[in-house]
């Protein structure tokens, strides 16, 4: 038998609903110890699992597990780009769009199992104005909720549910430019989301057929809908059938840029990062090494 590797363990005590799980005493049961010596580190504001994970390439580490939902997921991948060090998700988060994607198992000590018998490969990773996201980005409708859901005290699926029916009914769509594989699209856009996973989380499916490691970014258009079509996208989410809609417009493309008149909220990987008139979206294919279940893997 080999010599442990160094894995580090960054655990978001404030992501998720399931606050009643010991994840540390799971941790310490499941984990193969002779396979991983690990560390477990707590992070104590947002941004800091991004310090930790770099601390963590920095000692050597092999594994770099972000322990909560995509937020943490992004803060802890983006410390690890341009390192030795692979993720690994134990999704305690909301949503897990990431974790879903990947097929890594919701079920925490099957996750662990999963990085007992590890299988690395390398995803593609995104930056939209610099800012990185491994999952979704999106301008519009999903960065005002993206903003108002971090305003909000709630969690949880149905509490999103309701802030997205409220932000809905005073919800202005923007004119606004893509600009797209040399073509020009000006319209007065609901969401412009630019996927590199499938999904937002919670299976809610923006663009169902998105390969994480093609290099390619999925651009989907949703133009300005009313109550009766939002209803029909929010079920074409749902049931993976976003692409056979006519409310949705899907493009493939390494860069992708957007300009508006009026400043639009944005959001990476769930999280608000701000409002903006212009936007560039960047893919930096295989750029970030995971540990997922072979079969998702090339
Ligand atoms: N110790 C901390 N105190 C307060 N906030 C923190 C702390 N550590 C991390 N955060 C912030 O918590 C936010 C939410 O984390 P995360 O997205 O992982 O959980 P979630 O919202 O429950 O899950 P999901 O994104 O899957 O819905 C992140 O923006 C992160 O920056």
């Amino acid at each position: 038998m080999g010599i442990p590797e160094k894995a580090y363990f960054i655990l978001n005590p404030k992501s998720g609903v399931k606050s009643s799980v010991n994840v540390p005493a799971l941790i310490e049961a499941h984990l193969d110890h002779s396979r991983w010596k690990y560390e477990l580190l707590l992070t104590e504001h947002a941004g800091h699992a991004t310090q930790l994970a770099q601390e963590a390439a920095a000692q050597g580490a092999r594994l770099v597990v972000a322990v909560g939902g995509d937020g943490t997921v992004n803060e802890v991948a983006r410390g690890l780009l341009q390192t030795s060090a692979a993720l690994g998700i134990l999704p305690k988060g909301s949503g897990n769009g990431l974790a879903r994607h990947l097929g890594i198992p919701l079920v925490l000590p099957q996750a662990l199992a999963l990085l007992n018998k590890p299988t690395f490969g390398r995803i593609d990773s995104c930056a939209i104005n610099g800012h990185p996201f491994f999952c979704t980005a999106g301008i519009g409708f999903d960065g005002v909720v993206s903003s108002a859901f971090a305003n909000s005290t709630k969690r949880g699926l149905s509490s999103y549910i309701q802030l997205v029916v409220k932000e809905f009914r005073s919800y202005q769509s923007q004119m606004a430019t893509v600009r797209v594989n040399d073509h020009e699209l000006t319209s007065d856009f609901f969401v412009v989301a630019f996927a590199n996973a499938s999904q937002y989380g919670n299976n809610a499916y923006i663009a169902p057929m998105a390969n994480i490691q093609d290099g390619l970014l999925d651009v989907c258009l949703i133009r300005h809908v009313g109550l009766a079509e939002a209803l029909q996208l929010g079920y074409g989410l749902l049931t993976k059938q976003i692409a056979h809609s006519n409310l949705a417009e899907f493009h493939t493309c390494a860069t992708v840029s957007v300009h508006s008149e009026q400043p639009l909220h944005f959001h990476a990987d769930g999280e608000f990062v701000g409002l903006a008139n212009a936007f560039e979206v960047q893919m930096f294919p295989t750029s970030l090494e995971v540990v997922a279940p072979a079969d998702q893997l090339i």
